[in-house]
């Protein structure tokens, strides 16, 4: 007989083939749904399912109310059902230092001034290493099945944390999907050595990125940046125009170098806060340009939020965010992501998706309706990351879900969702979020 959900069914031993019966999902996360299964009339773009899952993976979905009545199988009484996430921004090497490095002013230029002190007196193997693993942990035991990380890595640092990220990949292995970009200035890429570094991502199977903002040879060094990456075949990531000067207009000369050299790889751009500042029809013939060269667009909404339009004493007019509405009706790929966690350029965050995701919704208004917006958080960024099983639920793909108590979009958005569990390729997950005190010894 099915039983019945309890809070949790962590620990529960379901066995290799069972039923989740009467789960919700957004249909948008479902692959190749089954055309009997039917969106609910007035449910923002959910369904009823039940879902068989056999031997760690989805074997079939099939609407809700016609899995047989027999057999193993839990009842969800119509939680939702979500694909794991995966977190396509982030920070794992700057993670967690708040205890030793606050921001002093809160600004993205004070992220930046206490980011390098705390670097250049800090960032040792051991110490970069524990703060990362802290953050992996922290993602695992909220769900997350992949995670996109940049590295710092000017001069000695990248000689550091590559080496560091190798060994974490290596251990994570099977748990989280791992992939580390370049993060430098773009001037670099005027110098000898963006060839280093591209060599290096290379070596490591990483990502070649940098931070891109309005230089005097901003043409040429993305030009020197695609050619680096398309005789490596590596794709690439940036941070774009994290600023509200209207005048910050990186994005529209990467996608125009994009259409100028052919770049074929994948582009991601992060940030593109600028354009929210600008007049509303450059910005948007900036966005037709971005689309017509195949740019993908993350937005990292908290940490826009907590820094933008910052200033001591007066209160923030704007949001920070870019323009994801604007940027999805052309077709664009957006996602949403983590970026930093308890760091300077970010004071809170514990690299959870969930949050990420309610908190996007707030910020950038993706409700209204909800439609295809949950496609930001596991889909597109697997897309982006190249990872075709992950993202996505439906027959055949590996049985890695979250399952939620709340039913519908309010009940979800409202609680942070503590009382989830994560099923990894069919199995409940018994980690939990570590304790802070396991970063002590870093700043005793
Ligand atoms: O760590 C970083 C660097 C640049 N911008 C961010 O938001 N975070």
């Amino acid at each position: 007989m099915p039983i019945p959900f309890q809070k949790s069914f962590a620990g529960a031993s379901l066995g290799a083939k069972f039923w989740l019966k009467k789960a919700t999902v957004p249909l948008s996360l479902v692959e190749d749904p089954p055309p009997e299964v039917a969106i609910r009339a007035g449910g923002d773009g959910l369904a009823t399912v039940d879902l068989r899952i056999e031997h760690g993976k989805v074997a079939a979905v099939v609407p809700g109310g016609t899995a047989p009545c027999c057999g193993p199988g839990v009842t969800l009484e119509n939680g939702l059902v979500w694909p794991c996430p995966v977190d396509l921004h982030t920070h794992l090497d700057k993670g967690h230092i708040w205890a030793r490095q606050e921001n002093p002013d809160g600004t993205f230029m004070g992220a930046l001034g206490a980011v390098e002190r705390d670097r250049e007196a800090h960032w040792s193997a051991r110490d970069v290493a524990a703060r990362m693993e802290f953050g992996l942990k922290c993602s695992y035991a909220h769900g997350t099945a992949a995670v996109r990380t940049h590295l710092d890595s000017l001069g000695k640092q990248a000689e550091i944390s590559w080496p560091v990220f190798a060994e974490a990949r290596e251990r994570w292995a099977g748990r989280i999907t791992l992939q580390a970009v370049s993060l430098i200035m773009i001037e670099t890429y005027l110098t000898d050595e963006a060839v280093r570094i591209a060599d290096l991502v290379q070596r490591h199977g990483g990502v070649l990125g940098c931070v891109s903002y309005m230089i005097q040879d901003l043409d040429a060094a993305l030009d020197r940046l695609f050619a680096l990456a398309a005789e490596r075949g590596l794709d690439v990531d940036f941070h774009v125009d994290e600023t509200g000067d209207p005048g910050a207009e990186s994005l529209h000369h990467i996608a125009r170098a994009v259409l100028r050299t052919g770049f074929k790889g994948r582009v991601l751009c992060g940030h593109c806060c600028s354009l929210a500042a600008q007049e509303p029809e450059r910005a948007l013939a900036t966005l037709d340009l971005a689309a017509e060269a195949g740019l993908c667009v993350v937005t990292l909404p908290m940490c826009n939020l907590y820094l933008q339009d910052r200033a001591p004493g007066r209160t923030p007019r704007w949001r920070g965010v870019t323009l994801l509405h604007e940027m999805r009706a052309r077709g664009i790929p957006v996602a949403v992501a983590s970026d930093n966690c308890r760091d300077p350029f970010y004071g809170y965050g514990d690299h959870d998706m969930v949050e990420v995701y309610r908190e996007a919704t707030r910020i950038l208004h993706l409700d209204r309706p909800f439609g295809d917006w949950p496609r930001t958080t596991a889909p597109v960024p697997a897309h982006v990351m190249r990872l075709p099983d992950a993202g996505l639920i439906g027959a055949g793909r590996t049985a890695d879900l979250i399952v939620f108590r709340a039913r519908t979009y309010s009940e979800l958005l409202s609680r942070p969702q503590s009382d989830r569990t994560v099923l990894r390729a069919g199995v409940p997950l018994e980690a939990k979020v570590p304790d802070y005190r396991e970063l002590d010894e870093l700043f005793a």
